[in-house]
């Protein structure tokens, strides 16, 4: 990859633009390989999910990333170059379809901001193989933007990623990216203004047959009790099913205003599936070789007066149940982190981080990140935690594939970004619904569905109604947030 910083506006002049443009067409066939040309400039500050209402299409792939509290957020809108698998060794071809692109592309402008060049924005499965014939997300998706929007503590960057093959119409790419910029610009003026609909009708559905979850969690104590397994997560889902399409912007909206400390996120597939949540789980992050990574696990509901939610805090922090349930996640991300040359360090006192409508056990977890180990290694290994899956994590994956009914998808899954520089985001998928933006009736009555997720983990000492009430508790994120 080359990096040639300039201090001008590239996007306020045409002639400088279509010169970059040139020199990438030479490029191209001077290697006769198609070539990536990077342009990252600072903008006036802009809500990206402002750029998101106003210019992404239904027919595009789509990435959206924003934590309230950190005033950080990211959005990527139809791709430039992508990829998808649904065969086995999704990580280590993801990662080679990177480094494939990373070797063709030329960066031009403000690289050294915040959120600035090319991002790789990723999905995976939660199971890598055996998904539904009729699966909306394949087992890998990476996406390198046409277009990404970020802000960061009121600074925003535009990055614009043009692929630029032998053959290609110049004048053409020239007028399409000038007219998409144009309309960014004009989403300028409506900064932080999110054009509201009024509310619609949901008819919400039941939770998919509580009282099988609750057999499927004594099944599975009985598999605890006869030492099979330590630990397993098991989900339920419900529909909500609506007679008008469910807005986006609006729920992701919603979302950032009740949940400021989670991760707000959306993802498309570009054929008007679209994955929504807020996680308060970090998989991983990376910045500057310096990894964290949250070991997540144990809740309690919080209280209605601070006397209640501290009394429910205090049982939690002092529940040997929660505290063994939250000790599976520790000892596995620590051990998985060792195997990979890293060394772990996290605090000896388990924390509380507490959410809008719940609160967990909480031990973050530091590693400085030896040169030459690729982001996508470290979740790979992670994935999928004893947070969503279980102890030992193959038979627990086993096991849940026995027990739910509904296809996970992206649902508790490896979900965000990695940049040219090896940084990266990554959070778990939980909280979170997949919506289909489509009429899924055959007659002429409109019906659009909304899944909604949640899991709870069970160890020796779970009691079922209590695993239901918390799955329902669980629910209410994305149940209050969808229009
Ligand atoms: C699997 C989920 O939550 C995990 C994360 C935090 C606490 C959890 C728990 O207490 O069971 C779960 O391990 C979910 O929300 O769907």
């Amino acid at each position: 990859m080359t990096v040639t910083p300039y201090r001008t506006n590239i996007f306020q002049d045409r002639q400088e633009l279509s010169q970059l443009l040139i020199k990438g067409k030479q490029q191209a066939i001077a290697k006769d390989c198609p070539q990536i040309v990077s342009i990252s400039q600072e903008i006036p500050p802009i809500d990206p999910l402002v750029v998101l209402q106003a210019i992404a299409k239904p027919h595009q792939l789509q990435f959206y990333f924003e934590k309230s509290v950190l005033d950080a957020a990211i959005v990527a809108i139809d791709s430039a170059i992508s990829f998808k698998t649904l065969e086995k060794n999704r990580f280590n071809r993801s990662q080679d379809f990177i480094h494939s692109v990373l070797a063709n592309t030329i960066c031009y402008g403000q690289v050294n901001l915040p959120f600035s060049g090319p991002h790789f924005f990723c999905s995976f499965t939660f199971f890598e193989d055996r998904l539904p014939l009729d699966a909306p997300f394949p087992s890998a998706t990476i996406f390198l933007p046409r277009w990404q929007i970020s802000s960061y503590k009121n600074q925003s960057v535009l990055v614009a990623n043009i692929e630029i093959n032998t053959q290609v119409n110049l004048e053409l790419i020239l007028k399409n990216l000038w007219h998409d910029f144009q309309l960014i610009n004009l989403s300028h003026r409506c900064f932080s203004r999110i054009d509201r609909i009024e509310q619609k009708k949901l008819i919400q559905q039941e939770l998919q047959n509580p009282e099988r979850f609750k057999s499927s969690v004594s099944s599975a104590l009985k598999l605890i009790k006869e030492n099979q397994l330590s630990k397993i997560v098991l989900a339920n889902a419900i529909d909500v099913i609506s007679p008008h399409p469910f807005n986006l912007v609006n729920s992701l909206d919603n979302l950032r205003q009740r949940h400021p400390d989670c991760y707000i996120f959306s993802t498309s597939n570009g054929k008007e599936h679209n994955f929504i949540g807020a996680s308060p789980e970090r998989l991983i992050s990376i910045r500057n070789h310096q990894l964290v990574t949250d070991a997540l696990a144990g809740s309690a509901p919080r209280g209605k007066t601070v006397a209640e939610d501290a009394d429910f805090a205090d049982r939690l922090l002092n529940s040997e149940k929660e505290r063994r349930e939250h000790q599976f996640v520790l000892d596995f991300i620590t051990q998985r982190l060792s195997q990979l040359g890293l060394i772990p360090q996290h605090l000896s006192t388990t924390q509380l981080l507490k959410l809008s409508n719940i609160q967990h056990l909480w031990t973050p977890i530091q590693a400085e990140l030896p040169i030459g180990v690729h982001p996508l290694e470290i979740v790979e290994k992670l994935h999928p935690t004893p947070a969503v899956a279980g102890v030992p994590t193959k038979i627990a994956q086993a096991q849940i594939r026995h027990y739910e009914i509904c296809d996970r998808s992206l649902y508790a899954a490896p979900i965000g970004w990695v940049d040219y520089q090896g940084n990266c985001e990554f959070i778990v998928g939980i909280r979170s619904a997949l919506i289909e933006c489509h009429n899924l009736s055959q007659t002429r009555t409109n019906a659009y569905r909304a899944r909604l997720y949640a899991g709870a983990g069970i160890v020796a000492g779970s009691d079922p109604n209590k695993e239901l009430a918390e799955i329902q508790l669980k629910l209410q994120v994305l149940l209050k947030a969808l229009l």
